[in-house]
């Protein structure tokens, strides 16, 4: 479970999150909508200790963030918006090895989980492939297996589908739901719900800083006007 208890968070004085309260449970599927500098990426960064809040508290299973990071980044996965500044190494194997290894694993294991990490977003076999080579949608997808390969308890992503096309959207989008059916937690961030509401249990909109709208797909469709989300056709 995350957990956001009262967060308040200010760049050079701007609040970004006021007073920001919200948990999300295990194995849930929620997006998180809203319009440009509302606060969205602001709050994922709190996720894992990459930003830490000026007042309140971050918990991921249980434990403050700020107490535990490397319990709090090895139970949150990252993809951030742009996979390219993501990676840093050259071949497939090699960027989805580096969280493992800097856990410190037995190479067995590390072995063990760069193979399932891969065969989980159907890049399997690609461990020799130049990242440089792949194309965007499977860059993205080898940014979720660098997060996957952490065998984290949720998953957290950034405008996965920016810079896709239809094709490859679809195939993150795929990935993403055969993760939840396992039982990851998923938390991503757009601007656009038209095909990702479908695979959502919930939609959580920000406003300034705020959560606005918070509730299952169908219930929170109806609230997102002016909210600046595009909402599918009903
Ligand atoms: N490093 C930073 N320094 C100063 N201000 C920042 C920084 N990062 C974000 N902000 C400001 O914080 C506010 C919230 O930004 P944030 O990136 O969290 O919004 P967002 O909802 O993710 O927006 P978008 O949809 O454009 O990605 C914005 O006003 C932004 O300008």
């Amino acid at each position: 479970m995350i957990e956001f208890q009262s967060v308040s968070y200010a760049f050079d004085d701007v609040p970004v999150l006021r007073d920001l309260s919200l948990s999300i449970d295990d194995g849930e599927f929620v997006l998180l909508a809203g319009a440009n500098g509302s606060g969205k990426t602001t709050l994922l960064r709190h996720c894992n200790g990459l930003l830490e809040p000026d007042s309140g508290e971050v918990r991921v299973n249980g434990t403050p963030v700020a107490e535990d990071l490397i319990a709090a980044r090895s139970s949150v996965g990252m993809v951030f918006q742009h996979p390219r500044d993501q990676f840093v190494a050259a071949t497939v194997g090699a960027d989805v090895a580096f969280g493992p290894e800097n856990l410190g694993l037995e190479r067995v294991e590390i072995d063990r989980r760069v193979t399932a990490a891969l065969e989980a977003v159907n890049m399997a076999g690609r461990e020799d492939d130049r990242i440089e080579t792949l194309s965007g949608g499977e860059q993205s997808r080898v940014a979720i297996a660098g997060a996957l390969a952490m065998e984290p308890t949720h998953l957290v992503l950034d405008e996965p589908f920016t810079g896709l096309d239809e094709p490859a959207r679809r195939s993150v989008l795929e990935r993403l739901e055969a993760l939840a059916a396992d039982g990851t937690g998923i938390l991503l961030t757009t601007h656009d719900l038209r095909d990702v509401c479908g695979l959502a249990d919930r939609v959580i909109a920000m406003q300034d800083g705020r959560v606005a709208v918070d509730g299952p797909p169908k219930r929170a469709l109806g609230k997102l006007e002016g909210l600046e989300v595009r909402v599918p056709n009903q």
